[in-house]
């Protein structure tokens, strides 16, 4: 099972390698509005799914709203560390 941590390693690997066919490269080219826009929607599909569907939904949910917090982090050249240090 992947987690949080392991799920940055590998974003930013492709990131760092502009990866051919990812969707994290393609999505940091697109830029930070539009992941933005990305967490945004994620958020809100995952607060809908936590009041109107199962928890495994939600679960789905929450998931990519992870993914795309992380690449935002990515996309603003932050780390882990840069943010764990405000938990
Ligand atoms: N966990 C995720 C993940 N969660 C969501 N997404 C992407 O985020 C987008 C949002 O999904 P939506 O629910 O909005 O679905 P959609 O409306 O059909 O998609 P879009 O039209 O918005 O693209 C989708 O395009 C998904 O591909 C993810 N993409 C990648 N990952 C992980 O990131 C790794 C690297 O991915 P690549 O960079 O693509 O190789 C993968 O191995 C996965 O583990």
């Amino acid at each position: 099972m992947k987690t949080f941590d392991a799920l940055f390693e590998e974003l930013s690997a492709k990131a760092a390698a502009r990866t051919p066919g990812s969707g994290t490269v393609a999505a940091l080219e697109r830029g930070v509005h539009s992941i933005g826009k990305k967490v945004v929607e994620e958020a809100a599909e995952s607060w809908m799914a936590a009041e109107h569907e199962s928890p495994e939904r939600a679960a789905e949910e929450i998931s990519q709203l992870l993914y795309q917090v992380q690449v935002l982090m990515l996309a603003k050249g932050l780390t882990l560390s840069d943010v764990y240090r405000y938990l």
